[in-house]
């Protein structure tokens, strides 16, 4: 019989209980046994709820108190040198160490690289690897979870991120090639594999998304050899879990590794199920992926019920596509969405509840086939709903044409202009935009929300807001300034708030990294601006000061990245019509006298298809939302970009093709090394490569900073750099903000004094 299962919950708790835990033990405010209270109950709370939605056997170790390729990482002891003094004293003041950062007086270590989880916005930290690497089966997170669940009376499933795709997310200092650690590390797995089984363990869970990239022979034969080893354990039964596409050509690796279970994802790939199953021997079991684990729509139960059929005894669990961390946890809480859009969603428990009728669908029920059928009606009534569709927005679009998406000039026409306009010295210094969100500023945001405190309080205390940034940002003598952002909740959500065809949630929390979430909004119709959304309070921004303003906004494939967004057309389509509305703006500013425009763009890259083959079309259609958003402004209207947690190697030129004026680039972390594509492409527009990271409380000292400058400097001209932090500082606080700005800007001043020297 088929059964339900889930393959990993989300962790943060639907009222971010694991965030408020987490920020209040690292401010030290409550003792570390308080969090790791808040974590046993939270893993009981989900398995619970897991359990009472339908799920007959949930996962345990998907837990996790910053992130799970981490937690893997200090599993078998991948701890870098540095940080082992630190994790020997204390466990959990060193793995904070290895997430955050760590500045204590005593020692001054920086974060983990941090990056994007395949294409999602949930982040992970990048394992850092030594050539000679040793691995040993350190903790007992797996064991722990696995036993917190049997006193329970749960049958869970214990998850492991699997060894190629662990070693493939990570690097090697010496910049060898991490997969070459295989055999120093499978040891480990195969001991842990044996105690789990030990333990009680009838099931692991070994994650495997890397099989549905592209894949040299060099990673095939890593696959087989690790897996013909994990076989000779003396081991649970393996399922082996691939997701967030297919597997194409690498099915008929994947289906004969020898494993007992295959997940499959068939949602982004229902066909796979066709080329999949023939493959497989006799004595492999399926998961089939049939519920979107990456989205928050109900699912079409029909196709899924086909597909389910379609699979036969060789279907074992029913499950989601991928592990529910990108999606918020229970729709229950939404009580205030509007009705039509309430009935169209599911969240992580309903999606378990989806899974669930179907199953029973499939014995026969016929309770169950009634709720299948009121289901689709749901699905149909979302489809054929006229809140969708938007004849004006589609007439406007019709109406595009391809000079819309150029510039009238070339970069070093307007480069000339521009610099008339703005007088800025060498080597500008501006932010990225946010300036800190103090708790004060989400207060207020909160108290305005719950109406303690009317429009016009709230807007006097964004003003008063704004100008001391404003102040501040004179005093520590930035060159270009931002308005600092207050009055978004975040970058995205502050859009769909404003524009037509996007909906909200109050408790749509999906985890973005450690104890950072984000709140995605909902594109379920055509998108339209009905009235300006960023001008008034650039407007009131530059009104306070002689320095140029940046207009900041949210670009379109970003919007589009970071929301739930509709599945009845392409994304590409989407994407447009949110460009065509952000066009519209660009040019309001333009027209309120703003000289520059910022549209930030961080999600391009995430965005890119898992496989090469699908990137052209993809960075074609991104890259024309973007310029058809930025295009229409003169040639003295300096458009810059910002992009963070990017490889830009080989979207150089795509990047490129977006013809900026000017664009920021997180690098610091990886010590200007993302600039090396750059700097091969001999990119000719300005840049500002981040000189400090944003994402840690650690604040970098001028010395630091210029030496990254230098650096920079080495391979761009002069004339092309820009200084500037990583990315945005809402996640700040103000007394390290200003040190790391002081420090910044005299980097920069260092430099100029010193080109002016040797110019002399
Ligand atoms: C740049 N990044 C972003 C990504 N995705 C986005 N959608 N947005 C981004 O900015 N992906 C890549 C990176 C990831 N980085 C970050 C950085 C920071 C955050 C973050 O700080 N998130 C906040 C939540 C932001 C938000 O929506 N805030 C609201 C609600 C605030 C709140 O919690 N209010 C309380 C009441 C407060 C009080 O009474 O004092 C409540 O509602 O209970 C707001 O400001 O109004 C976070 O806290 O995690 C995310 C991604
Ligand atoms: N303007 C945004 C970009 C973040 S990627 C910010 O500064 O927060
Ligand atoms: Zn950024």
């Amino acid at each position: 019989m088929i059964s339900v299962t889930h393959l990993g919950f989300p962790r943060i708790g639907a009222r971010r209980e694991l965030k408020l835990a987490l920020e209040s033990f690292w401010k030290g405010d409550t003792p570390a046994q308080a969090l790791h209270d808040t974590a046993h109950g939270l893993r009981e709370r989900h398995w619970q709820l897991a359990r009472q939605a339908g799920a007959d056997v949930v996962p345990c170790n998907d837990f996790s108190l910053y992130d799970h390729v981490l937690d893997t990482a200090v599993l078998f002891d991948a701890i870098p040198a540095p940080y082992r003094e630190v994790y020997d004293e204390n466990p959990l003041t060193g793995y904070f160490a290895l997430a955050r950062g760590l500045q204590d007086g005593r020692r001054d270590l920086h974060a983990l690289e941090m990056t994007k989880w395949f294409d999602t916005n949930y982040h992970y930290l990048v394992p850092q690897f030594e050539r000679d690497q040793r691995f040993v089966l350190r903790g007992d997170k797996p064991l722990a979870e696995l036993a917190q669940a049997r006193a329970l009376g749960i049958r869970a499933r214990p998850v492991l991120l699997g060894p190629v795709s662990f070693l493939k997310l990570g690097k090697r200092s010496d910049g060898g090639d991490p997969r070459e650690l295989l055999d120093a590390l499978l040891p480990a797995y195969a001991e842990l594999l044996g105690k789990l089984k030990a333990a009680g363990a009838e099931w692991v869970q070994l994650d495997e998304p890397a099989l549905v990239l592209d894949l040299d022979d060099d990673d095939r034969d890593a696959y087989r050899r690790a897996y013909a080893a994990l076989a000779e354990a003396d081991a649970p039964q393996r399922l082996l879990t691939t997701y967030f596409g297919g597997l194409g050509d690498n099915a008929a690796l994947a289906a004969r590794l020898p494993v007992q279970g295959l997940h499959v994802d068939l949602v982004r790939a229902p066909q796979q199920l066709e080329s999949v199953l023939p493959l497989l021997p006799d004595d492999r079991v399926l998961s089939l992926g049939v519920v979107d684990g990456r989205n928050i729509w109900r699912a079409d139960l029909d196709a899924a019920l086909s597909l389910a059929r379609r699979a036969g005894d060789r279907a074992h669990w029913l499950a989601p596509s991928c592990s529910l961390l990108h999606v918020p946890t229970d729709l229950e809480l939404e009580r205030k969405l509007p009705a039509p859009l309430r009935h169209w969603m599911a969240y992580a428990r309903q999606k378990i509840e989806e899974l669930r009728l179907l199953a029973d669908a499939l014995t026969g029920s016929a309770d169950a086939n009634r709720d299948l059928a009121t289901a689709a009606s749901a699905r149909a009534a979302r489809l054929a709903s006229p809140l969708l569709r938007n004849a004006e927005v589609r007439k406007r679009l019709a109406a595009v044409e391809p000079a819309m998406t150029r510039r009238a000039s070339p970069y070093p026409q307007r480069a000339k202009v521009q610099a008339q306009r703005l007088g800025l010295p060498l080597f500008p210094t501006t932010t990225i935009g946010s300036f800190p969100q103090t708790a004060e500023v989400r207060r207020a945001r909160a108290e305005h929300k719950a109406g303690k405190i009317d429009d016009a309080a709230y807007r006097t205390f964004l003003e008063n807001e704004t100008k001391l940034c404003l102040r501040e940002q004179e005093a520590l003598g930035i060159d270009v300034l931002v308005h600092g952002e207050f009055e978004r909740n975040d970058m995205v959500e502050y859009f769909g708030e404003q524009l037509d065809g996007f909906a909200f949630t109050a408790h749509g929390w999906v985890q973005s990294y450690g104890s950072r979430c984000v709140k995605p909004p909902v594109l379920f119709g055509d998108v339209v601006r009905p009235q300006a959304m960023t001008v008034d309070w650039t407007r009131y921004a530059q009104a306070q000061t002689q320095r140029p303003v940046k207009g900041m906004l949210t670009g379109p494939v970003t919007i589009l990245q970071w929301s739930f967004v509709r599945d009845d057309q392409p994304r590409a389509d989407s994407c447009r019509q949110i460009a065509l509305a952000l066009r519209q703006e660009v040019l309001d500013l333009e027209a309120a006298g703003i000289a520059i425009v910022q549209i930030d763009e961080p999600a391009l890259r995430e965005g890119l298809p898992l496989r090469r083959a699908d990137w052209p079309a993809y960075l074609s259609w991104a890259g024309e939302s973007f310029r058809l958003a930025a295009s229409g402004v003169g040639d003295a209207t300096q458009i810059h970009t910002h992009m963070c947690y990017a490889e830009f190697n080989d979207i150089i030129e795509a990047v490129a093709a977006l013809d900026a004026d000017v664009i920021s680039i997180e690098t610091s972390r990886s010590r200007m090394e993302l600039l090396d594509a750059f700097v091969r492409y001999r990119y000719p527009n300005g840049i500002g490569p981040g000189v400090y990271d944003i994402h840690s409380p650690r604040v970098p000292s001028e010395t630091e900073m210029r030496d990254l400058l230098d650096k920079a400097l080495d391979v761009l001209e002069p004339a092309q750099l820009w200084v500037n932090p990583d990315c945005g500082l809402k996640t700040r606080g103000w007394p390290e903000v200003r040190s790391a700005l002081r420090a910044m800007v005299q980097s920069a001043r260092g430099l100029r004094e010193q080109v002016a020297a040797e110019v002399d």
